[in-house]
């Protein structure tokens, strides 16, 4: 059976990337999806954007909706301190083993915890079962129409403090509409827009920062 793209990306960073290296993981994936096959990942430009709110924010708790093949899993997780940790949310199976690989080639394994599922069944088991008390960081990257119910969710769920901060890919394109309708309408959360290009091309693209005002 013939192998899957995020598989070859996977096979490219074994044989290419320095074991335990996060950032040559990332430069590896960035020059396989710039040169070979474009991917969804956040990629090296919005990355930027994803590392300075982290490490703005030096979070103790993160949570991610939407693995995929990792890559912004190890961004993150290569930013978090001693003792802090990364939930990362995916329910394609292949993808979550792809990604678990990815994760343990790069050295991060014991900062990340990745959770198989939908986020909407993940989410309310936050508190419980992964002893979660509240999030201090939120990247959304899964698909743009659970960008808006899930953080709503988060919300029901109390997941959210003062403070807390959500970074939301794709703002433009392929774009939230609902998501940002319903954010930069809502007292409860402070927002800016951080003008970008997508990944790996010369098309814009935009994050949304939305900070929980409790
Ligand atoms: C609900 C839920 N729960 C758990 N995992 C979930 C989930 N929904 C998706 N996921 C997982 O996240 C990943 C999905 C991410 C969705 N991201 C995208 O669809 C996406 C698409 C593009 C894009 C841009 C230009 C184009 F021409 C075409 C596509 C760019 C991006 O940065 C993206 O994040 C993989 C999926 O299995
Ligand atoms: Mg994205």
């Amino acid at each position: 059976m013939n192998q899957s793209k995020e598989r070859r990306i996977l096979n490219f960073v074994l044989q290419n990337a320095v074991r335990g290296d996060p950032c040559s993981v990332m430069e590896t994936i960035d020059k396989y999806c710039s040169e070979k096959e474009w991917a969804m990942n956040v990629g090296d430009v919005k990355g930027v954007i994803l590392d300075k709110t982290v490490e703005e924010i030096n979070p103790k708790v993160a949570l991610e909706l939407g693995t995929y093949c990792g890559y912004s899993a190890v961004r993150i997780a290569r930013l978090l301190k001693a003792g802090a940790r990364l939930l990362t949310v995916e329910f394609n199976p292949e993808f979550a083993a792809i990604a678990k690989q990815m994760i343990e080639f790069a050295g991060v394994q014991d900062k990340v915890k990745l959770l198989e599922g939908p986020s909407e069944v993940i989410i309310p088991q936050l508190k419980k079962k992964y002893e979660v008390d509240t999030l201090d960081f939120v990247f959304v990257d899964h698909w743009k129409d659970r960008y808006a119910p899930d953080t709503i969710l988060l919300q029901e769920c109390s997941l959210l403090r003062k403070g807390s901060v959500l970074l939301a890919d794709n703002i433009i394109f392929p774009g939230a509409p609902e998501f940002v309708k319903y954010i930069r309408n809502n007292p409860r959360f402070q927002c800016s827009t951080y003008l970008s290009h997508l990944e790996y091309m010369k098309v814009q693209d935009a994050m949304e920062k939305a900070v929980f005002l409790g």
